[in-house]
């Protein structure tokens, strides 16, 4: 399912720290599945937001109802249709699109999430988003993050709200585990679980 020969070719690391990134993949999916509590009766739906080529919403597959997933690189998203494919998993769609540019439309083509996935590159979330997940209100958030600056920023956005634009926090702020995913640098991965008030 993983794709890791760009990776490894993009960061030259030694075999130890290679190594060491596929381990600590292992234990980050292990956490997100933990945190996003899926019933496992096939009744919830998931949202993986910023899915990539898909590989989160994948692994909850089998226990969700049905995934969504999006991400703006269209490569991306044909990656994690032949992810879903090869997977023999066929209750996920994957929809290109910005996150950064989402407007009324966005929610209405999937049915209310259960569980939302949001794994954002560095620059955190956009307004807009945050926007929506605080009117959709969906029971529980795992938000993914390499930067603990944006991360510290959205969740508090998303537990506290936006004065300045009238946006009210809905969520508590359950736990926050930090995974070693970049030794040797001051880098960490943080998964973080909200739950709404
Ligand atoms: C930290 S990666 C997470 C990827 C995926 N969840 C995974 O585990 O492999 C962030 C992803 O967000 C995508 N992305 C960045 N900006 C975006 C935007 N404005 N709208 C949608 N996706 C975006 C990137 O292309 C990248 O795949």
């Amino acid at each position: 399912m993983f794709s890791t020969s760009n990776f490894i070719n993009t960061f030259p690391m030694s075999a130890y720290e290679s190594s060491m990134v596929f381990l600590q993949a292992d234990v980050l999916y292990k956490l997100i599945g933990d945190s996003a509590g899926l019933k496992g009766d096939g009744s919830e739906i998931v949202l993986d937001l910023f899915c990539g080529t898909g590989t989160i919403g994948l692994t909850l597959a089998r226990s969700a109802k049905h995934v969504y997933g999006y991400e703006v690189v269209p490569e991306a998203i044909a990656d994690a249709q032949k992810n879903a494919q090869l997977n023999g998993i066929s209750n996920a769609t994957f929809v290109q699109g910005d996150l950064n540019k989402i407007n009324e439309t966005f929610g209405k083509e999937f049915p209310k999430p259960d569980i939302i996935i949001s794994d954002p590159n560095r620059p955190g979330m956009h307004m807009k988003l945050i926007k929506w997940l605080l009117e959709v209100k969906a029971p529980r958030i795992v938000y993914v993050s390499c930067n603990p600056a944006t991360c510290a920023r959205d969740l508090d956005y998303l537990c506290h709200g936006v004065e300045e634009k009238g946006l009210r926090g809905c969520y508590e702020l359950k736990r926050v585990i930090p995974v070693d995913m970049f030794p040797h640098t001051p880098h960490i991965e943080c998964v973080c679980l909200l739950e709404l008030c």
